[in-house]
């Protein structure tokens, strides 16, 4: 039932020829050294993520959003347990799966047009007329076009996260990992860019998991939404929103659909316990 989808129930057997998920996580555990003793993060988290799903992580500042999402990104190993990608293991970077990280202000570079830093991941592997073609199709498709020429102090906070999308999307990810990503922005600003994504997903089919703190957010962008909690953490709710994917901001906050699972977030998150 949307909002009401406790944690994750076991899988139904696939059938044999079914596609693996795109991300699973087995029994993915971390621990890091604090004052020279290992402190567990994670705990055992099993999780997937199907091709073209949009998952949300929430979870209460520390409980280690970063950490898995780092996990998923290949960028980190875990200490026990294995990541799958397209049911094959994998625990190194690779363009299959890029993440945009918190601070996209301070990871442009400043001497570079908007171009040439869209540019960057591909321009010393492809040829010259493939790198001109993926910039264009990054920058169209993060309505940046009219900025190309542009230095990044030139333009607004919005835009720049949007130069951060084009960076990654040059790179024809299949997944998009996205830490925080519009935390920083003014509302308006975000609002357009939550849309942004949901239709950049909707024309390229990528799988997208992302961290944020705004439970609003994580309902209306999502179509699950994972809550991580305790020390160590693991999964402790899973809510499926239940949303159409082609949504309307406006109907969509009145939805019942909308409003479950917005309630079950914030009673997970900041409901008392007993
Ligand atoms: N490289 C590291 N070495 C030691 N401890 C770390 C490291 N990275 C993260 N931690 C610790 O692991 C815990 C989880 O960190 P993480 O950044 O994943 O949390 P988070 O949920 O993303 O937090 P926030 O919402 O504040 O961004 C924190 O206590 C953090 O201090």
């Amino acid at each position: 039932m949307p909002g009401h989808a406790h944690p994750e129930p076991a899988a139904p057997a696939a059938p044999p020829d079914a596609a693996p998920p795109r991300l699973r996580t087995e029994d993915v555990s971390v621990s890091f050294t604090a004052k020279g003793r290992p402190r567990p993060v994670l705990d055992g988290i099993s999780l997937t993520v199907g091709q073209g799903e949009i998952v949300g992580v929430v979870g209460r500042s520390g409980t280690g959003k970063t950490t898995l999402l780092n996990l998923l990104g290949g960028i980190l190993r875990p200490d026990t347990g294995r990541i799958l990608l397209d049911g094959r293991p994998f625990d190194r970077p690779t363009d299959r799966v890029i993440t945009v990280f918190q601070d996209y202000g301070q990871a442009l570079l400043p001497w570079r047009t908007v171009r040439r830093n869209v540019a960057l991941g591909v321009e010393r592997r492809l040829g010259r007329a493939e790198v001109a073609e993926r910039v264009a199709r990054a920058l169209a498709m993060t309505r940046l076009e009219a900025n190309a020429d542009d230095l990044p102090w030139q333009l607004s906070g919005g835009m720049q996260q949007r130069v951060q999308i084009a960076r990654a999307l040059v790179m024809e990810p299949e997944v998009l990992l996205l830490d925080e990503p519009f935390g920083a922005l003014d509302a308006m600003t975000r609002a357009a860019l939550q849309d942004d994504l949901l239709k950049l997903q909707r024309a390229t089919g990528f799988t997208v998991v992302f961290i944020t703190h705004d439970v609003d957010e994580a309902v209306y962008v999502a179509d699950r939404v994972l809550v991580l909690g305790g020390a160590p953490a693991t999964v402790v709710r899973e809510v499926v929103s239940g949303l159409p994917r082609d949504r309307d901001r406006l109907d969509t906050r009145e939805a019942a659909a909308f409003v479950a699972a917005r309630r079950a977030l914030a009673d997970e998150l900041w409901g008392e316990r007993p």
